[in-house]
């Protein structure tokens, strides 16, 4: 098969970017007058729509972040819950991200579903939610998900991948021989929505964005808003 990386002449990323297609997903009906009250509910509706139609991963999300000086960040990790708290996931306290909360207790979580042309925005305070719920998610991970998180030290300069390999390779003996183990800067997080946002791409462009607010009694207001 011919490859497809472009000679590196100047302009060829540029051509490549307007050679694609963007927005070429199977677009899902969604009739904004009928949607439920709560955005957790509809979360819940969009989520399952999405795995019926095999979105790659659809449960990976980028959160971002930002530092006590407002410095922005995001990178992708794995959704662990959703409910009446919000929407949960889990790192290490020596990470960039958890660093940036433990600063600035905000965040946002975007999901991208490019086979549904469907976009999600939450956006709220994030939460740690302590030693013992995050005890309990580090333990209901595979044996090889503890080691991997056991044998790395999140942003610490690495001298070579080999020392890597050899670091998770000793964690793995670890978590086998002491399988009760936990890793004690493990942390569950959750971030508590104050506003979600349900996007509907559309091939002609008249994307539908219907906006879920909390109020201060914690009802929700909902409206659309223009893309
Ligand atoms: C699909 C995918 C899933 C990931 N899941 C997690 C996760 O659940 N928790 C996590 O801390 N990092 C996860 N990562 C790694 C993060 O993207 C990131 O590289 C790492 O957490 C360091 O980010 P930080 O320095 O900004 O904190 C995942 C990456 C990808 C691509």
């Amino acid at each position: 098969m011919a490859s497809r990386v472009p000679p590196r002449h100047s302009g060829a990323v540029r051509e490549l970017l307007r050679s694609l297609p963007a927005l070429s997903g199977d677009v899902l009906p969604f009739e904004p007058g009928t949607a439920p009250d709560d955005p957790l509910t509809l979360f819940a509706d969009w989520f399952a729509a999405a795995v019926d139609a095999r979105v790659p991963e659809p449960h990976a999300v980028t959160l971002a972040t930002a530092d006590a000086d407002g410095r922005p960040s995001a990178r992708v990790l794995v959704l662990k819950d959703v409910g009446p708290d919000g929407f949960a996931f889990a790192t290490d306290a020596r990470s960039g991200k958890a660093r940036d909360l433990a600063a600035n207790p905000r965040a946002a979580l975007t999901f991208w579903w490019q086979p549904v042309v469907r976009q999600v925005r939450v956006a709220g305070a994030a939460r740690y939610l302590g030693p013992e719920v995050s005890a309990a998610d580090y333990l209901a991970r595979s044996p090889a998900s503890r080691a991997a998180a056991l044998g790395v030290r999140p942003g610490e300069p690495l001298g070579s991948v080999a020392g890597l390999r050899a670091s998770m390779a000793a964690a793995r003996r670890r978590t086998d021989a002491e399988p009760g183990f936990v890793l004690p800067e493990w942390q569950a997080w959750v971030v508590v929505p104050e506003v979600v946002e349900f996007w509907q791409g559309s091939a002609d462009r008249a994307h539908v964005r219907l906006v879920y607010r909390r109020s201060g009694d914690g009802s929700w207001a909902r409206s659309l808003v223009w893309p």
